[in-house]
C-alpha cells in the first residue's frame, strides 16, 4: 500500500520558521520525523516580503532601492553560508536576484500590478529553493516543486482568487502522483493565472495556499509551524499571561483569524472544512510543546476562547436623509463597495445613518489604501460620507455568545474605562466586535484578556 494513501501530511512553515539557516534545520527535523509529511509549503524568510513590497513602492529611490536588493540578497546568503559550497545553488539563487533587480528597474518606467507580483514571488522562490537545500544536507532526497504549476488564481494581481477546480484537478495530475516517492517543497502565497502569469494571494497568503494544497490533494492533516506554541487566548505579544488552547472548532478558528489573530490568514480555515482536514498549529522552535488542534468536532466550548485584535480599521459613517422610509439605499451602497470590492465587515444602522467598517482580508499585496477617490465620489452622489480611521476593532470569540445572559454587561463593565465606538453582536454565535480607538487597543484587549480570561483554568 502507498504510503499517501494512508496518510498525508502537509506542512506550512511561515516566514519565521524560515528566517535563517538554524530555523530552517528546525523545520527540516519537523519534516523528517514524519514519513507522512510530503509536502512541505513555505513562506519567504521573515523580512523579505515587506523589502520586496516596499521595493515596488512609487517612492523608493535608486539609492534606496540598491540598498533593499543588497538586505533581500543579505538574507539569502546568509542561509547559503551554511551550505555545502553549491556553484548550481548559487547559480539559481544568483538569476532569481537578478532577475528581482531587474524587475524592480522596470517598475520605474511601468508600475504594472503584474511585474510587482513577480518580484513578491521572489521571496518564496528563494526560501523554497533553500529549504530543500537543508533537506538535501540532513540526506533527504527532496525537490523543489514550483507551485506555480497547480496554484491556479484569476488575474486579481496582489490579490488573487485561487480557483478551487482547477487546483484539484492540477493537483491530481502534476503532484499526487509523486508524493509517495518524493518529498517536495513548495512555494506559498504565490500562483499563477492561466496564461502562466505569477500572481500573489494577498500578503499572509501562505497559510491559504497550503490549505489550498491540502484540499486538492485530500491530505489527511495541515500543519501550520509558526515562532508560537500554536494559537492563544489573545496574541502572546499583547498578553504575558494568554495561554494555548488545545483545541479549538473551525468555527471559532476562523472568527478569531478574520478579526486579526495574525497566526492564520483568514481563508484558511475555508478549505480545511470543505474536506474535514484537521489543522494542527504548533511552533517550529519548540515542535514538542503541544500546540492547538483545529476541529470541527471538539471536547468543549467555552463562551470565551479567545480575543483578537485587528488594527487600522476605517468607519465610512453614511448619512442621508433619503433613508427615512425609504428603500435601497442600503443596497446601492453595498453595489458601490462591491463594484470597488470592497466587502464590510460591521454594520450599525439608525433612521437616517448607516456606520461600517471595512474588510480588508482580501487586500492587495501591495499594501495598496482600501478606500480610494473614486469610490468616496461615488458614495457621495446619493449621501454625505465621514470617514474615521485610527480605530481598531476587537473581538471576543467564543461560543453560543448571543444566547448567554450577561455577556455584554461583563464585557461593558470590564471596558467601562474606555470609549466604544461602535459594538456589533448577535448574527454570530462565535463572536462579540467592539470598534475602539487604535491607541487603547492594547489596554482593550489587556483588560479583557484579564476580566474573561485570567484566574479561570
Ligand atoms: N491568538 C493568537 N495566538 C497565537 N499567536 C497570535 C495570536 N494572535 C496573533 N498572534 C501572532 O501571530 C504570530 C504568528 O504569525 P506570523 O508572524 O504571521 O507567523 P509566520 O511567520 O509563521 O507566518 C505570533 O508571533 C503572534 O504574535
Ligand atoms: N511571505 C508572504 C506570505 C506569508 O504568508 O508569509 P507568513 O507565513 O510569514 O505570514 C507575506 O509575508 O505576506
Amino acid at each position: 500500500m502507498s504510503i499517501i494513501s494512508k496518510k498525508l501530511v502537509i506542512a506550512k512553515f511561515g516566514g519565521t520558521s524560515v528566517a535563517d539557516y538554524p530555523s530552517m534545520l528546525n523545520c527540516a527535523r519537523i519534516v523528517l520525523s514524519n514519513p507522512f509529511t510530503r509536502l512541505v509549503v513555505v513562506s519567504a524568510s521573515s523580512g523579505v516580503t515587506n523589502l520586496l513590497v516596499e521595493l515596488t513602492q512609487a517612492h523608493v529611490n535608486d539609492e534606496r532601492r540598491v540598498q533593499l536588493l543588497k538586505n533581500i540578497a543579505q538574507i539569502q546568503y546568509s542561509i547559503i553560508d551554511n551550505l555545502p559550497q553549491s556553484q548550481h545553488l548559487l547559480a539559481l539563487i544568483d538569476s532569481l536576484l537578478n532577475h528581482m533587480s531587474v524587475l524592480s528597474e522596470s517598475l520605474i518606467l511601468n508600475r504594472s500590478k503584474e511585474v510587482m507580483d513577480e518580484l513578491l514571488s521572489i521571496g518564496e522562490q528563494c526560501s523554497s529553493i533553500l529549504f530543500n537545500e537543508v533537506l538535501k544536507q540532513q540526506g533527504e532526497y527532496s525537490q523543489v516543486f514550483d507551485a506555480r504549476k497547480v496554484m491556479r488564481t484569476n488575474d486579481q494581481f496582489g490579490a488573487a482568487e485561487p480557483d478551487i477546480n482547477d487546483i484539484f484537478r492540477l493537483c491530481q495530475s502534476e503532484l499526487l502522483p509523486s508524493l509517495n516517492n518524493t518529498r517536495f517543497v513548495t512555494q506559498g502565497f504565490i500562483g499563477a493565472n492561466e496564461q502562466g502569469r505569477t500572481t500573489t494571494l494577498g500578503r499572509g497568503g501562505s497559510d491559504y495556499s497550503a490549505a489550498l494544497l491540502a484540499e486538492a490533494l485530500n491530505a489527511t492533516t495541515l500543519e501550520i509551524w509558526t515562532d508560537v506554541a500554536g494559537i492563544y487566548t489573545t496574541d502572546p505579544r499583547l498578553a504575558a499571561n494568554a495561554k494555548p488552547i488545545k483545541e479549538i472548532s473551525f468555527s471559532e478558528a476562523a472568527e478569531m483569524a478574520t478579526f486579526g489573530a495574525k497566526i492564520l490568514h483568514p481563508a484558511t480555515i475555508l478549505p480545511a472544512v470543505r474536506k474535514n482536514i484537521e489543522v494542527f498549529v504548533g511552533s517550529s522552535k519548540q515542535p514538542e510543546s503541544s500546540g492547538t488542534w483545529i476541529r470541527t468536532q471538539v471536547n468543549n466550548a467555552p463562551v470565551y476562547r479567545a480575543v483578537a485584535v485587528r488594527r487600522d480599521q476605517t468607519l465610512l459613517n453614511l448619512h442621508s436623509l433619503k433613508m427615512l422610509h425609504a428603500q435601497g439605499f442600503l443596497a446601492e451602497t453595498f453595489a458601490s463597495l462591491a463594484r470597488h470590492k470592497i466587502s464590510v465587515d460591521l454594520i450599525t444602522t439608525s433612521e437616517v445613518n448607516v456606520a461600517l467598517t471595512l474588510d480588508k482580508t482580501g487586500s492587495d499585496s501591495s499594501g495598496q489604501q482600501l478606500l480610494n477617490d473614486a469610490l468616496i465620489q461615488e458614495l457621495e452622489h446619493h449621501c454625505n460620507v465621514k470617514i474615521e480611521d485610527s480605530l481598531a476593532l476587537v473581538a471576543i470569540i467564543g461560543n453560543n455568545i448571543p444566547n448567554t445572559t450577561g455577556v455584554c454587561q461583563q464585557v461593558f463593565d470590564s471596558l467601562s474605562e474606555f470609549n466604544i465606538r461602535m459594538s456589533s453582536q448577535g448574527a454570530s454565535q462565535h463572536n462579540m466586535c467592539i470598534l475602539v480607538a487604535e491607541k487603547d487597543a492594547a489596554a482593550v484587549v489587556q483588560t479583557l484578556h484579564r476580566d474573561l480570561f485570567e484566574g479561570l483554568s
